[in-house]
């Protein structure tokens, strides 16, 4: 399984009567392969949830493409035995009038009509059991009387029963305590194990971004930096990475400002539209924070942009 994408644009219509435009994600192109996690990190209004709506087929891609096995996104049945998200609040996610489990009997209406009673209930159990819960515990409950943590492990369990290649999984852990996030990056950590692709979307650098084996930085809807976690965690080379990391507080390290910029690698490079490459699984975008910018909107930023460069 290889998830594709490729020069990845959304482009919101926004205002009244959709007369403006908003430009939320702007030539993203990564891979998640099989077998990985790949951390997705940037601060709120990044692009991070639409990059991850858009790879669901929840909303549509203005330009560029998403594949999957070399297949564009198609929502509806067949994509979503493939490819399921879970996200921040779990408890949105279930109608507080239903028992939790309900969750399973649509699965199985819309996936396995012809599974008897008791094959069901024995591969829900089996999911429940994969994912740490004790299925009498589950099981005949409402949504309220289970903490986030387990409804959180109930919708993973829920992807685990369909044929599933990649889990999107968009602020899983944030709403979670501390011993109950390690429990759910434990499970992923498993989850990759058995060979499936996933994306871990987070707005900060927390515990799950070392279970990463690549990271992607996004900034303003493009990447500034991305590679082997161990790289860009290891030498970060953008600004933003480094400002991203020093917010991370560090035990029995004292703090230190973050190395100052001196060269730009994108530019001293030589590079010209997408990202310099820094080294191996390494690449980077243009240091100067607004200089992206105003390269990428060209003649599109008008005065205002280059109003704020010049008053700095
Ligand atoms: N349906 C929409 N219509 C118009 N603009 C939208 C829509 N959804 C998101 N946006 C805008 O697109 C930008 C990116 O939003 P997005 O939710 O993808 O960011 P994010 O990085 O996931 O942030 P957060 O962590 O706060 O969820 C924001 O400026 C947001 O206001």
């Amino acid at each position: 399984m290889m998830l594709r994408l490729d020069n990845v644009t959304k482009v919101y219509k926004v205002g009244a009567f959709g007369g403006k435009t908003l430009t939320a994600v702007d030539g993203v192109s990564f891979d998640v392969p099989e077998g990985q996690v790949v951390s997705l990190i940037g601060e709120s209004g990044s692009g991070k949830s639409t990059l991850g709506k858009m790879i669901l087929g929840l909303v549509p891609v203005t330009a560029g493409s998403i594949t999957l096995d070399g297949a564009p996104v198609r929502p509806g049945k067949e994509y979503y035995r493939h490819v399921q998200g879970v996200f921040q609040d779990p408890f949105s996610t279930f109608n507080p009038v239903f028992k939790a489990d309900r969750v399973f009997q649509l699965i199985r209406e819309a996936y396995f009509p012809a599974a008897t009673a008791a094959d069901w209930d024995e591969r829900v159990r089996a999911a429940l059991r994969d994912v740490r819960l004790d299925p009498d515990q589950v099981i005949g409950k409402y949504p309220h009387q289970l903490s986030g943590g387990q409804l959180q492990r109930v919708l993973i369990a829920r992807a685990l029963l369909l044929d599933l290649k990649l889990l999107v999984a968009d602020e899983i852990t944030s709403m979670l305590d501390a011993s109950t996030r390690i429990d759910v990056l434990n499970l992923l950590a498993e989850i990759k194990g058995r060979g499936l692709g996933v994306l871990y979307i987070t707005h900060d650098l927390s515990l799950g971004n070392y279970l990463a084996e690549r990271t992607v930085v996004l900034r303003h809807g493009t990447v500034v930096e991305m590679g082997a976690t161990d790289r860009v965690f290891g030498r970060p080379l953008h600004p933003y990475t480094r400002q991203l990391l020093s917010a991370v507080p560090r035990l029995h390290a004292p703090w230190e400002d973050a190395e100052p910029v001196t060269s730009c690698l994108y530019h001293d490079g030589g590079a010209t539209g997408g990202l310099a490459e820094a080294g191996e699984d390494h690449f980077v975008a243009c240091a100067r924070l607004e200089g992206c910018l105003e390269e990428r909107l060209g003649g599109r930023s008008g005065g205002r942009l280059e109003g704020r460069l010049k008053g700095r």
